[in-house]
Formats: C-alpha cells, structure tokens, sequence
C-alpha cells in the first residue's frame, strides 16, 4: 500500500453554492471550473513526487484537495487514500489529526502565509500545542528553537515577527512549522517563488536534505520542470487539470512521450549537464480556460505534432511499453494485459526520432 493514493480525483469550483452539486445536475454547470479532472497518483513512503505544470493547470487546488483546504465552493470527487484513510470522507475530527502530524504542506509566499502580528516562535509551536495538549511551553519552546536550528536559523529567532525575517528566513520558517509534528508527508507548493536564485538553491538543498534525513515523502509543486527534475524521484505533468505523463524523473524531463510533456522539458535547462547544449524553446499560446475547454485532447490546439483525431478523442494516461503505445487512449481498452511498461505512464506517445531531439524541437528547428 503506497502513503498516498489519489484516484480519479475530481474538483471542481462552483460559481454559485447555492446551485445543486455538479454530480445532482450530472454535469458542471455554467460558470463551473473544473480545475482538476480525474487525477490518480500514488507516493509511496519516502519517495519525491514533482507536479509540473503551467499556471493555472490546477497543481495549487491538487495540493490544497489533499488536506481538504479548498474553499467550500470547491466539489471534490474521487478518493484521496493517506496511510489507508479516505481524506474525503474522514471526519473533521479525524482530518485535524491527520492534518500537520500526517501531513503538512508548505505554501508558496511565506510571507501571506504567516501571520503578520505574531511571534514566529508562537506560529511554530500553535501545530505542536493543538497535537499534543499535555506538551508544557518549556518544552515547546525547547521544540520550537531546535527546529529553527533544523532549518538553518538561530532558535533566539523565535522571538521574531515575521516582517524582521528575509524572504528565504521566512519560507526556513514555513518549512520548520511543516516539520513540527513529524509528518509522513511534506507537500510543498512552489516553496522558493519570489525567491532570489541563491536562495531558492539553499531552500531546495534544505528540503531535500531534510526529507532525506527522516524518510519524509514529498510531493513538490512547481512550475520549474528542472529544478523538480533534479529534486524528485518521479515527475507527473499536468495540463488543463489532467496529468498527462508521469513516471521516472529522468525519463519524463530526459525523454517524454507526451508532446505537452515533450514541450514543457525543451522550455528548461538540464541541471548538471552541459552536454545538452540546446536552443530552449518557447510553447506559443496559452492553456485553456478549465471553464471552456476545447474539444478532445485539451493540447490539441497548441499541440505541434497533432493528428487528425486529436480534437476528437481525449486519451487517457496509460502504462507505456517502451516507445509502442499507441497514442488513441482507446486501444489498450478490453484488452486484459497491460504493457510490462518503465514505469511511465503518458496519455499520448510520439516517438522520439533517432537524433534524439523531440519532435517539438525538431518542429521548431
Ligand atoms: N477559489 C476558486 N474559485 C474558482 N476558480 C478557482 C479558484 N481557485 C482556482 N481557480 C481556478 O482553477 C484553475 C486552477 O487553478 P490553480 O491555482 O489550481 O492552478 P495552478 O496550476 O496552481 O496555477 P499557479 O501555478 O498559477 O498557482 C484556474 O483556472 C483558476 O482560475
């Protein structure tokens, strides 16, 4: 059993509360956004898990659907497994246990996330008071300045508030709250947005080594597919609320099936290999709005390698079989054997040609 199993998880934001929930009206509605459409995943105990994406392609409500911390207009559908327990039909009770000392999550933008009018100290301890009640304030003092020692920061700063902190001293702060109850699972959404290039190294490094150190899992939300790349052990790529390719980390940036995939890597730099000394390529245009999405495959429209079916058909992620599967999301279906696979899965394949440059590449050339 894996640490995290996310099956056919549906959100959707409703324009108006009052309306009857998209699976009473049997579809969305007008005005409806479905921001993420039929998502399953699994992490198992301490592995990395990237999520990459353009803006807007629903990684943020991903992460925040995880720990239920959607706003009420948000209709969640699926099951979200934590350590064998449906997130979503847990109780609050049950949730507000599991919730810091199960898993804990890392905003982007430390500085909203923290409370402007108090002591960081106090906004450390507040998750380890609310868990363990019988915990005295010597002791979750004690607590609290080891784990600013933990990140990097002297334990005095617990005095602090949080405007006499640096942006990278604020998110060390974020990161030592995550840790504070010893979860099984960090997730991380953008944690070095708006930081310089320095500092988002040492926050990267911080957390690396830090889930490292105690087997913590962790899933990492960026819009940066290299620096997840060379975080992560595995990469799942999304678009328009869908992930359309996830598998190895090296194998999804060094070699992706799915053009949006194929695309999104020949956008970055490879990390540590001056080897590849390549062009980087721009995608033209923009996702689609969740609200009006196109017909068949979401990419279709900004996809260079699309074929006459491709606004038809909306394939869905399948195991890959070496570089063979075909990229109709159809064929597989009725058949009882599923491809061997390399662990990737993708819900398009085009084959890489023989000098190795991706067909997007190659268009663009
Ligand atoms: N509270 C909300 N109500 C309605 N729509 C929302 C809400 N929050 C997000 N959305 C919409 O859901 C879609 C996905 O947004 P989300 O923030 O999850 O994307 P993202 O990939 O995390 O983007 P970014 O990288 O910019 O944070 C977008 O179209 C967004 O406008």
């Amino acid at each position: 059993m894996s640490l995290l199993e996310v099956k056919d998880l549906t959100v959707t934001y409703r324009a108006s509360t009052s309306a009857a929930s998209p699976e009473k009206r049997g579809s969305a509605g007008a005005g409806d956004v479905p921001a993420v459409r039929g998502v399953s995943f699994t992490l198992d105990a301490g592995q990395k898990l990237g999520l990459a994406g353009e803006s807007g392609c629903g990684k943020s409500t991903m992460a925040l659907a995880l720990l239920r911390l959607l706003p009420k207009t948000a209709h969640l559908t699926g099951e979200i497994r934590f350590d064998g327990e449906d997130l979503l039909t847990m109780s609050w009770g049950r949730l507000r246990a599991v919730r810091w000392a199960g898993a804990s999550i890392v905003f982007q933008g430390a500085m909203h996330s923290l409370n402007a009018v108090q002591r960081i100290g106090a906004q450390i301890g507040e998750p380890i008071r609310l868990h363990s009640p019988k915990v005295g304030d010597a002791e979750i003092r004690r607590r609290v300045g080891e784990l600013l020692e933990h990140v990097g920061l002297p334990a005095r700063r617990a005095d602090a508030y949080p405007h006499e902190l640096s942006g990278g001293q604020r998110q060390r702060v974020m990161i030592a709250m995550a840790l504070a109850c010893d979860p099984q699972l960090i997730v991380a959404d953008e944690p070095t947005t708006a930081l310089d290039v320095m500092i988002q190294a040492q926050i990267l490094t911080l957390i690396e080594s830090l889930v490292a150190e105690q087997g913590i899992s962790l899933l990492m939300i960026s819009h940066d597919l290299s620096v997840l790349a060379d975080t992560c052990d595995r990469l799942a790529i999304m678009y328009a609320g869908r992930i359309v390719e996830e598998g190895p980390a090296a194998t999804v940036f060094g070699a992706a099936r799915h053009p949006y995939g194929q695309a999104l890597a020949a956008a970055f730099p490879r990390i540590g290999d001056p080897a590849s000394r390549r062009r980087l390529q721009g995608l033209a245009g923009d996702p689609p709005d969740p609200a009006d999405l196109p017909a068949g495959c979401s990419f279709h429209p900004r996809c260079a390698v699309r074929l006459g079916h491709c606004d038809l058909v909306d394939p869905s992620l399948w195991p890959t079989a070496g570089r063979e599967v075909p990229d109709d999301g159809e064929s597989h279906k009725g058949k009882g054997n599923r491809p061997a696979g390399d662990g990737t899965r993708a819900a398009c394949v085009r084959v890489l040609p023989d000098d190795g440059l991706s067909l997007v590449e190659k268009e663009s050339a």
